[in-house]
């Protein structure tokens, strides 16, 4: 808060104005994890409150919050997912950061304590929480009595009242074992086994202490699914799709398929396989669909698939082969939610509304699809309860919050933890159609300051999200990191800027076609030209001062940044690169291991053409380099390379960096110093001296 004393000694009067700063734009509790209880009576989530993350529980009938764990400041340890027990009594949670590849735990405010993921176990009758195991990703067995969990890969059983420090690895297994799934009666533990190229189906039997792939293939066997009466279980085939360079297009391959295996034969058999063509990929860097199958009561299996230009869901009866097309229209289904009552699906989608998330619910017997959430607002993580619904909720106003409706009565959760000096006068975002110069439309959001007057010509951002598998809303994101920069560009429009975030092509939410455009990223980076369609657009207005427009990003976002730097630094007046990749071949090992570029010299040629570094000699406007160095999706060297080749060059680089930060920052305090630093560079270059 800061406070500027303007003594208007002429007017004799003395008054105060308070402008808000980055931090209070970033001040309110983000929610993440959302879950239900077994029977649907309470609820629990995770506050992230600047930092300091704690687990929250609310329960019928007056769903009165209460905050379960009581860890202080920010501390920069993730907290999450959480796991309800059978019985609804023990609520499971994780907490701790993940390895990078020397396997050091993440650790960015240098703490003196080892930052290792742990589960933890909450006693809701009596509030105690206590150590569980070390580990991630709890799931509890049918009768509650055990808990199995993931451990440096391998499978650990412990039983749920255990409360010494013994653990033991439930069987022993080559490669990675992930997707645990108990059968119904608890007589089988199955999992996927990855391996790199290809992964199996795998069933521990509890009773025999045996292990076995029932049905192993030259393909990826994954999401392994029980029906309801624990005969069947239904997993996906997916072929290996050789040397496919992350970052670059797909469009087809050899089709994915559904296959049941029978529990009592240990026979499995083809249900369902993708045409060949459109939907015949079954893509893994969606966001959110952590399940790919999810049985009817009646037997029926319902999936996503992509056969429209949309990931859809569909519906196929085993018996009949009859499929179904549940979901129509222009949209996407990101998040499909089980419920308690086992006779719907809630589903996320944009569906009808393509720059927000709406929340429906899928009848699992008559398959109806009816809309629950107001349209006018961004909703995500819906979880049935008793009588009603509990999920995140946001607005172009307001940040998510978790919610909850029961009886047609709708409340938000803890109300009063919302903070009371969050910004109030933002500006309600334009939705924006723009045309690159090679025809293609991209889309984004305008923002004018709220004393917007025509006749003065504003500095202009743009914003350019990560991923790219991403989609900025119109509001604030369901996740955090871009919940953070859609409350910076805010901010700059709170400080007299007009604001534009892009949805360039490769981005989800508008289709197959928008997202697998063929010479997108490490494959050619058109995407690059949807930036500077925007930078013509805000050039164009007359309410812009074209001499200040200025990008900034991260990750995709800092490499997108670089490339228009690079490219066109006519267009541009300075720019913040957060965390960017600048030579596809240096980065993109990181997330395809086989990928030696000297290996696939075709390939690699056309990876650098598509890199910043490629035009960096182009280069003169001034940049801000913000990076952590324990970043485990973009290296810390990308930074380290380009700032020694710009300073060569003569550009005045300038940097923020984050001693043993990751890639999304877990201490708020580098968000604010970011955000801030972000905000300061630019204006530095683009306020009136
Ligand atoms: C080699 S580009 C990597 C970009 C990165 N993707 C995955 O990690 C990315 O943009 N990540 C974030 C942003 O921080 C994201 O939005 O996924």
């Amino acid at each position: 808060m800061r406070k500027i004393l303007l003594t208007a000694y002429f007017l004799g009067v003395t008054f105060f104005a308070y402008t808000q700063g980055i931090a209070e734009y970033l001040s309110a509790p983000f929610p993440t994890y959302m879950t239900a209880a077994p029977d649907g009576k309470a609820v629990a989530w995770v506050f992230n409150d600047q930092g300091e993350r704690n687990v929250f529980y609310a329960k019928a009938p007056d769903y009165q919050a209460k905050k379960l764990t009581d860890y202080k400041g920010d501390q920069g340890i993730d907290l999450g997912p959480l796991v309800f027990s059978t019985d609804g009594k023990t609520l499971l949670f994780v907490r701790g950061n993940g390895r990078n590849p020397n396997g050091e735990p993440a650790n960015p405010a240098q703490l003196q304590e080892n930052t290792d993921k742990k589960i933890f176990k909450i006693d809701l009758e009596t509030g105690k929480s206590s150590w569980f195991a070390p580990g991630a990703s709890p799931i509890f067995s049918p009768d509650g009595k055990d808990i199995a969990y993931l451990l440096g890969g391998a499978v650990y059983l412990k039983a749920a009242s255990d409360t010494t420090e013994s653990v033991a690895q439930l069987f022993k297994a080559r490669g990675s074992a992930s997707m645990l799934s108990f059968s119904p009666d608890g007589k089988y533990l199955a999992f996927m086994s990855g391996r790199s190229d290809h992964s199996f189906v795998g069933l521990w039997d509890l009773e025999k202490k045996e292990l076995t792939y029932p049905e192993a293939s030259l393909d990826f066997d994954a999401y392994p699914a029980w029906s309801p009466d624990g005969k069947k279980l239904a997993y996906l085939r997916i072929p290996n799709i050789l040397n496919l360079l992350p970052f670059t297009s797909i469009t087809e391959a050899n089709p994915w398929s559904i296959r049941i295996l029978d529990i009592a034969t240990m026979k499995a058999e083809e249900v369902w396989k993708a045409d060949p063509g459109r939907g015949s990929v079954m893509v893994d860097d969606l966001p959110a669909i952590s399940e790919r199958l999810w049985w009817t009561p009646s037997g029926s299996l319902i999936f996503p698939w992509e056969k429209n230009n949309w990931m859809q869901l569909y519906s196929i009866n085993p018996k009949t082969k009859e499929v179904k097309h549940l979901t129509p229209g222009e949209g996407q289904v990101e998040w499909v939610q089980t419920s308690f009552t086992k006779n719907e699906l809630l589903i996320t989608h944009n569906i009808g509304n393509i720059d927000r998330r709406q929340v429906s619910r899928l009848d699992l017997s008559t398959f109806e699809l009816e809309l629950l959430s107001d349209p006018q607002t961004i909703n995500w993580s819906p979880f049935r309860i008793e009588n009603g619904l509990a999920w995140f909720q946001s607005n172009w106003n307001r940040p998510g919050w978790p919610m909850v409706q029961t009886y047609g009565q709708t409340k938000a959760l803890a109300a009063e933890l919302f903070p009371t000096n969050f910004p109030k006068n933002l500006s309600k975002p334009e939705p924006i159609t723009l045309k690159a110069r090679d025809g293609f439309e991209s889309y984004g959001q305008l923002f004018l300051p709220s004393d917007y007057d025509p006749n003065k010509k504003y500095p202009a951002v743009i914003f350019l999200h990560g991923g790219s598998r991403r989609q900025m809303l119109l509001g604030f994101n369901y996740g955090m990191y871009y919940s953070h920069t859609y409350a910076a560009q805010q901010y700059f429009t709170s400080q007299g800027y007009i604001a534009f975030i892009l949805n360039y092509r490769s981005g989800i939410g508008y289709g197959m076609d928008f997202r697998e455009e063929e010479n997108y990223g490490a494959g050619g980076a058109s995407e690059v030209q949807d930036v500077m369609a925007a930078a013509d657009y805000l050039a164009a207005r007359s309410d812009v001062d074209k001499s200040k427009i200025s990008p900034w990003g991260g990750s995709y976002g800092g490499f997108l940044t670089a490339h228009v730097l690079s490219q066109a630094p006519e267009k541009f007046n300075v720019g913040v690169d957060i965390h960017g990749v600048h030579n596809w071949n240096n980065d993109i090992p990181v997330f395809a291991p086989w990928y030696k570029p000297e290996k696939f010299p075709e390939m690699a040629a056309l990876a650098f053409q598509s890199s910043p570094m490629n035009f960096v000699k182009n280069w003169k406007d001034p940049v801000l380099l913000i990076h952590g160095d324990d970043d485990r999706n973009v290296l810390f060297s990308e930074s380290v390379e380009l700032a020694e080749v710009l300073r060569k060059q003569g550009v005045h680089v300038e940097q923020l960096i984050f001693p043993d930060e990751i890639h999304s920052f877990l201490l708020h305090r580098h968000w604010v110093k970011a955000l801030e630093a972000t905000f300061n560079f630019i204006d530095n270059y683009s306020s009136e001296k």
